[in-house]
């Protein structure tokens, strides 16, 4: 019975897009990603990275189910072991969800325009290397902005600089903090993230 039901498993899951996520912090958003995606007939996460062995992401990711892998630094510029990973789960696109490293150029390659990021403000202000998690809301309260937001945008060699897929805004009230802040982006990632993945991706299989 057992085989027939991995079998069974193997057939549903066959023919699916299949996604990687890449994450260096907590993973809050690769959580809700794979949540969404938890049955759906065309979509699945079958893999979880981390460039950091203490992130939080992998503990999510084991709670999951989903299989995750730790890189360092040599492996992820000066090898392919990633890259074979990769093809070893069958990974049709990348998703980038609080991923902290500059993706390198072979793997840009291998995965061009189908790789895909989530920034916390409104590209294509306050994006670009040193622009990531709190000190992007430092940046955005200390201009005094009245709105801030996401970047949904495909990934290239430059950071956040690849074409933008979809963005979404909240406003700034005066007594906002860098903590108040990230809570509102959180909520507009969780709310937009996975639709606009499903979107793209569906729109682009085949
Ligand atoms: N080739 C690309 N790689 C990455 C992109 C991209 O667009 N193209 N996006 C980033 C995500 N990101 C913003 O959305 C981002 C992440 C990190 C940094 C940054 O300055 N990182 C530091 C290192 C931080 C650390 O090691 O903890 C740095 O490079 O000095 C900027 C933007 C993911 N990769
Ligand atoms: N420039 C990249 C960047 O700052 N990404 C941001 O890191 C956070 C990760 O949270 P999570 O680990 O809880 O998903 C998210 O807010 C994401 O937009």
């Amino acid at each position: 019975m057992q085989a027939y039901s991995a079998w069974l498993f193997f057939i549903y899951n066959m023919g699916k897009i299949k996604i990687a996520i890449f994450a260096s912090g907590s993973g809050s958003n690769a959580e809700q990603i794979t949540n969404y995606f938890s049955g759906h007939d065309q979509i699945e996460v079958v893999l979880i990275l981390s460039n950091k062995p203490t992130a939080y992401v992998l503990e999510r990711a084991a709670k999951l189910g989903v299989p995750s892998q730790v890189f360092d630094r040599p492996t992820f510029y000066q090898s392919e072991n990633v890259l074979d990973s990769l093809r070893t789960h069958e990974v049709d696109y990348i998703v980038l969800a609080g991923f902290l490293w500059l993706v390198p150029q072979y793997l840009i390659e291998a995965y061009r325009e189908k790789m895909i990021n989530i920034h916390p403000a409104l590209l294509p202000k306050y994006g670009g290397k040193g622009m990531y998690g709190d000190r992007v809301h430092r940046a955005v309260i200390a201009d005094q902005e009245t709105e801030s937001g996401i970047t949904i945008h495909l990934v290239d060699e430059v950071y956040d600089n690849g074409r933008i897929l979809c963005q979404e805004r909240v406003s700034l009230v005066a007594d906002d903090t860098p903590d108040s802040l990230a809570e509102k982006i959180h909520e507009l990632e969780y709310a937009y993230f996975p639709k606009a993945i499903e979107s793209y991706l569906l729109e682009h299989k085949g």
